[in-house]
């Protein structure tokens, strides 16, 4: 298992995360829910060492996963930006093999395969830019998957996908942890989560505040995640209010753009 342990990693502003705790299992999906600035992103950044540290450990099975090198056995699932565009879909994903220390012979192997399983095989010598959507994203999957990955990180993969696009990707995740591999995943569209996930963490400002599993035909993702962010902002509330110090009254929109027009 992956323990994160204790990371904090706070930009000047003393924005970002801190003591950060979260264990993920091999063969669990956990679902990472936060509002917009929650520090969701820095601490994904912050396990592949993107970020820099204050302090804490990623460890696996108690060692540091930079000291031993099993950070080559986590993928991160990026965003369609990094992949270059002229360069087919083959020799990119035994580029990434190379540079992940796979052998030749079993980089082409498993890159057949998986050309077969996520229906890419008459794409294999096609740009990632003559793609679609859904199956840019399924070749971003299979870059993730060519080093044989324990556990995979994916920051809102579905983002810019049609329904039935995001459904299939979805299954995609699921048979890769009934295969074993442990994942994270962050997604703002807590339907699709709920429908995947088996444990969630909620998250705001740079701490874990809920963390639990999660069973979708018992749970609500929606109504853990009001119920406990309203008890954590209620709180932060209480202590403004205990602190003599006046609340900004929020005022709404309609307002506002009708004092706007009587200008
Ligand atoms: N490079 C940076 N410099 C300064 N502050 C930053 C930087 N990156 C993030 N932050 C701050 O750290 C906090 C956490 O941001 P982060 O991007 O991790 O949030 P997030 O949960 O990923 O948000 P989103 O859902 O919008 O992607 C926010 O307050 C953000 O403003």
């Amino acid at each position: 298992m992956i323990n994160i342990k204790e990371v904090t990693t706070l930009f000047k502003n003393d924005r970002g995360i801190k003591n950060f705790n979260l264990v993920i299992s091999p063969g669990e999906i956990i679902g990472l829910v936060g509002d917009n600035g929650a520090g969701k992103t820095t601490l994904i950044k912050s396990i592949f060492n993107e970020y820099k540290k204050n302090q804490g450990e990623v460890l696996h099975n108690g060692d540091s996963i930079y000291e031993t090198g099993y950070i080559n056995k986590i993928s991160f699932f990026p965003d369609q930006s990094v992949y270059p565009k002229n360069i087919n879909l083959k020799d990119y994903c035994l580029l990434e093999a190379e540079l992940s220390g796979v052998k030749k012979e079993d980089a082409l192997k498993l890159f057949d395969s998986l050309c077969e399983s996520l229906d890419l095989v008459d794409y294999k010598k096609k740009t990632f830019k003559s793609l679609s959507a859904g199956m840019q994203k399924k070749a971003l999957l299979m870059n993730c998957l060519i080093s044989s990955p324990e556990y995979i990180i994916l920051d809102e993969p579905t983002a810019n996908l049609d329904v039935k696009n995001r459904l299939e990707f979805l299954n995609i995740i699921r048979s890769l942890a009934k295969s074993g591999i442990g994942i994270l995943i962050t997604s703002h569209l807590i339907d699709e989560l709920e429908e995947i996930i088996n444990r969630v963490v909620i998250v705001e400002e740079g701490q874990t505040v809920y963390s639990n599993f999660f069973d979708k035909s018992k749970d609500s993702l929606e109504e853990i995640y009001l119920r406990v962010t309203k008890k954590t902002k209620a709180n932060n509330l209480s202590s403004v209010i205990e602190g003599n110090q006046e609340a900004p009254a929020k005022r709404d929109l309609a307002s506002i753009i009708k004092e706007s027009k009587n200008k």
